[in-house]
């Protein structure tokens, strides 16, 4: 059984829908990736399975447990946790304070919790008493990652964690990633770089007009000629 298995999920923010039954499971310990094109809905189903959207059909199961229409503070305390793409951290606050309110929601000593993200982002250690405003676009992100991870979360959704970040950084995201992964943690996540997502990921989704339209392993999609010439520009 998959650790995530959402089924044929419809739903939008008002009454229309902007899902039109999207299905996709993500297995633990695996990367999951959604691309396409803009609008096609990636960060839309993305907020479904964090419960930050009208769900009208379908289901979404988590770790054997129904988990559709669940608000996403239950949500969080099963153990999903979700990186915006935007306003993902607390600019005003430090890099440690920024991870202290990642923690606020568990009891007992943190202090494991703190080692292990400071081991995911070392260079995070060094700057932990800077303001998370005063970093650039790459550690932000990584600080936001690291935010949630205080969660010690199942399954992490990512929300275009790469975009507006050098080439360079988005390598180092993508690595990260694999760390977290090889932490145990499973990740879905969507990428407007679809080529380097697909080649980066262990399995992809392609998702167009809020429904699916392909999926495989990254290589199997990237080798398949409509998804080339579709959605990866040839
Ligand atoms: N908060 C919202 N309220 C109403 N409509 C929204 C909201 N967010 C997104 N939409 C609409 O939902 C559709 C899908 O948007 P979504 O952000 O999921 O696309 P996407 O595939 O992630 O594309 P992009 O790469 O451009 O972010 C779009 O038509 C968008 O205008």
């Amino acid at each position: 059984m998959p650790l995530l298995d959402m089924k044929a999920v419809r739903g939008g923010y008002g009454d229309a829908d902007i899902l039109q039954g999207v299905s996709i499971t993500v297995a633990e310990k695996e990367i999951v990736v959604i691309v396409g094109p803009n609008g096609a809905g990636k960060s839309t189903a993305m907020k479904a399975v964090f419960g930050l959207l009208n769900v009208r059909g379908g289901s979404i199961v988590f770790d054997g447990e129904d988990i559709t229409g669940w608000a996403p503070n239950r949500i969080v305390q099963r153990g999903i946790c979700y990186v915006p793409q935007v306003d993902n951290v607390f600019r005003e606050m430090t890099v440690h304070e920024n991870f202290e309110m990642g923690g606020f929601l568990r009891k007992g000593d943190l202090s494991a919790a703190y080692e292990r993200v400071y081991e995911l982002f070392p260079d995070l250690k060094a700057k932990r008493r800077n303001l998370a405003g005063d970093l650039s676009g790459g550690q932000r992100q990584m600080v936001a990652m690291g935010r949630a991870l205080m969660l010690d979360p199942k399954l992490l959704l990512l929300d275009e964690p790469t975009a507006g970040l050098s080439p360079k950084y988005m390598e180092q995201i993508f690595q990260i990633t694999r760390d977290v992964r090889d932490a145990g943690v499973s990740i879905l996540l969507v990428e407007q770089h679809a080529k380097q997502a697909l080649a980066f990921c262990d399995r992809g989704y392609v998702l167009a007009t809020g429904a699916n339209r392909h999926e495989g392993t990254g290589q199997a999609l990237l080798a398949d000629r409509e998804v080339a010439e579709m959605f990866l520009g040839g």
